[in-house]
């Protein structure tokens, strides 16, 4: 198991979502600089609302992607252990604020009798898709579980996410450091308490 590294391809660089209008982006931005006070025709904010759109585009890619875009390789390897690939690097949009939250998603699975599994640089994308979207951490943490209970129908999942929300380090009540823990367990998570203690000492230790 070892850190998730991005591959180069076009998935990296996602075309715009057809349901982000750009061109409505840009105009709110402008009226967001005059709103604070800026000039937005100086010269270094000029570009900024076509900038925020193509950013946003980007941040919010997920919303016109499902899970089973992404989950496109199931095989049958006759794999009926765990399966765990920790430290998923995620980036998301805090829904309440629009700041980022970031951080690490670790995602284990026991595979179906039949041993189905999938491609492990899916279950990053997987990721990407619901974290690519207005979100707050619960739900994208339980998002990533039921989307692979439904697709991979394995005998059980585990979704740890950690992350610092800049909401609550920039601004507000502005605690640096502070993670936010959440997990979804599934199945044979859910029912065997040395299942899931097993999952819990793969994901936590060596830190
Ligand atoms: N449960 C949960 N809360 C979140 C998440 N992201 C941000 N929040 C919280 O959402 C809450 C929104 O609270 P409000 O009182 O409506 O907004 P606010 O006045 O800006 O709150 P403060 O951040 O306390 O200044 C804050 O407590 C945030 O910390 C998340 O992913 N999950
Ligand atoms: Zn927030």
């Amino acid at each position: 198991m070892s850190g998730y590294h991005e591959e180069a391809g076009d998935y990296a660089e996602p075309l715009p979502p057809a349901g982000v209008d750009q061109h409505r982006i840009e105009k709110a931005v402008r009226e967001i600089l005059l709103a604070i006070g800026e000039d937005p025709d100086r010269d270094g904010l000029l570009d900024t609302p076509a900038r925020v759109a193509r950013a946003y585009a980007e941040q919010f890619a997920g919303l016109d992607q499902r899970p089973e875009d992404v989950l496109t390789t199931v095989f049958e390897a006759g794999h009926e252990e765990m399966v765990l690939v920790r430290d998923i690097e995620m980036y998301s949009t805090c829904e309440h604020h629009l700041v980022p939250f970031y951080g690490v998603a670790h995602i284990g699975y026991i595979p179906s009798a039949e041993g189905q599994i999938t491609g492990l640089s899916k279950l990053a994308r997987l990721v990407d898709v619901y974290a690519r979207r207005p979100q707050v951490q619960e739900r994208l943490t339980t998002q990533i579980a039921d989307a692979l209970m439904t697709n991979l129908k394995p005998r059980g999942v585990i979704v740890v996410i950690e992350a610092e929300h800049l909401c609550m380090t920039m601004r507000g009540v502005r605690k640096p450091g502070a993670k936010t823990l959440t997990s979804a367990v599934r199945g044979g998570f859910r029912d065997s308490d040395r299942t899931r203690a097993e999952a819990m000492s793969l994901i936590l230790g060596r830190r």
